[in-house]
């Protein structure tokens, strides 16, 4: 028995870092979870691997490669499923990127933010859970950080996780 139990999760950068780590622990807590990636940096041998690590678990598992700008694809996956809840990593997320290519990266997170956020509202699904990032509190004047803190995003990547987090 988890707490999780009957539950189904849709995670978007499921294959990334966090994503995969966190679709295992959804895993261990008994909930049913649907991962896409658009393989943007992620490769597929870490889903097998996933699998190998879920074992038996591995059945309430299931992968799509998708990219969350894809209305249509994303459409497809929520014909076919009821979810409770996504968990929202998908993004690209490196600074030093985000100043070279700041309108790639306003597309791709925060418009692809707001498509999801679309057919989320199209099947009537309220919750979120988003992957945000430090970077929206720019040079902060103390540290640790806490929520508490001015948000004062400096580079392009953090507008974009602040701007989704707005939305
Ligand atoms: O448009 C995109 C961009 C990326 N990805 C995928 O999303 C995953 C992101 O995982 P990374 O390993 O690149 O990133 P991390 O898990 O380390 O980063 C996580 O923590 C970050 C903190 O800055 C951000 O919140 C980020 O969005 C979140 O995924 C990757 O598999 C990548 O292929 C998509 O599916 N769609």
């Amino acid at each position: 028995m988890g707490s999780l139990d009957g539950k189904n999760i849709f995670v978007t950068g499921g294959l990334g870092f966090i994503g995969s780590h966190t679709v295992l622990v959804l895993l261990d807590h008994g909930a049913k979870v649907h991962l896409i990636d658009n393989m943007s940096n992620s490769f597929i041998r870490v889903y097998d691997h996933m699998k190998k690590l879920a074992g038996d678990k591995a059945d309430r598992m299931t992968f799509t490669q998708c990219d969350i700008n894809d209305k249509d694809g994303l459409t497809k996956i929520f014909e076919k499923e009821t979810f409770d809840c996504v968990i929202h990593f998908a993004g690209f997320k490196a600074v030093g990127e985000s100043v070279d290519k700041p309108l790639e990266y306003y597309r791709n997170n925060f418009v692809g933010t707001v498509v999801l956020l679309e057919v989320m509202r199209q099947f009537g699904l309220k919750n979120m859970v988003f992957s945000s990032s430090c970077t929206v509190y720019g040079l902060p004047e103390e540290v640790p950080i806490t929520e508490a803190a001015a948000l004062k995003a400096i580079s392009p990547y953090g507008r974009t996780k602040l701007f989704q987090a707005g939305a």
